[in-house]
């Protein structure tokens, strides 16, 4: 069976229980995202340890936001580990991601738009006014301008930012929940089924997969949700 579009955010307080968490997901998830906690723990290692025997796909989310010349060089220090995904925050601006893009050249380069865990009054406290929707749109389409081959954006957004920027980019959505599960510390959150069926390419799941007692069984049924949603589908 392939593998479902879905990248389970390894956010493990150590590497065994990352790894542990890889194995069990591996056979049902396309890609494992490593991030700050782990990576900032362990360093570019955690990429061969979560990657182990399967060579699942790796995320790595590291959100980068500097200048261009030293976001440059940083994407450099981490294309020689191959992941199959960087990301950068678009607010960093086009000639950020652009030093990200051309520095990385066998990486995906994904666009932070927005950060899932801000609500509307959380932005409007940044600066940002008016409907999330409009500053995801245009920091979607800067980003793009500028090479990023992948956005990240929550599935509250993910229809309009397809509209915005078409067929071609791969849309990856945080900030997705089951139904009825704890939204935790997520703002802007929907179900898998309903991020798949607005346009999303990879769904990032953590805490309602790696919080289960069982990650793989957690795994598995969002994974057979999704294709009876894609079956269901006229
Ligand atoms: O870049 C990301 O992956 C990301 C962007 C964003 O806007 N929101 C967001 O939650 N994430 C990441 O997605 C994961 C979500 O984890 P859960 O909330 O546990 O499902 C975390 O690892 C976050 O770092």
């Amino acid at each position: 069976m392939t593998p479902a579009p879905i990248a389970v955010a390894l956010d493990a307080p150590n590497l065994e229980t990352a790894a542990r968490w890889a194995s069990l997901v591996t056979p049902h998830v396309s890609t494992v995202k490593v991030g700050l906690e782990l990576y900032l723990r362990y360093g570019p290692d955690v990429l061969a340890t979560v990657r182990g025997a399967s060579g699942v796909r790796i995320f790595l989310d590291l959100k980068l936001h500097d200048i261009p010349n030293t976001v440059a060089g940083a994407a450099r220090a981490v294309a020689r580990l191959k992941p199959a995904i960087l990301t950068v925050h678009a607010t960093g601006g086009p000639d950020m991601i652009k030093a990200a893009v051309e520095s990385a050249p066998q990486t995906q380069i994904a666009a932070v738009t927005l950060l899932t865990s801000l609500s509307e009054a959380d932005l409007a406290a940044v600066g940002i006014q008016g409907p999330a929707g409009d500053a995801v749109r245009r920091l979607a389409a800067l980003a793009v301008g500028a090479g990023a081959q992948a956005l990240v954006c929550s599935p509250r957004e993910v229809a309009a930012v397809r509209a915005e920027v078409g067929p071609g980019v791969t849309l990856i959505t945080p900030g997705v929940r089951p139904a009825g599960a704890d939204t935790q510390d997520q703002a802007r959150v929907a179900t898998p089924e309903a991020a798949i069926a607005d346009g999303a390419d990879l769904l990032v799941i953590g805490r309602p997969i790696t919080g289960s007692p069982d990650p793989g069984a957690a795994a598995a049924g969002i994974a057979a949700a999704l294709r009876r949603t894609a079956l269901s589908r006229p």
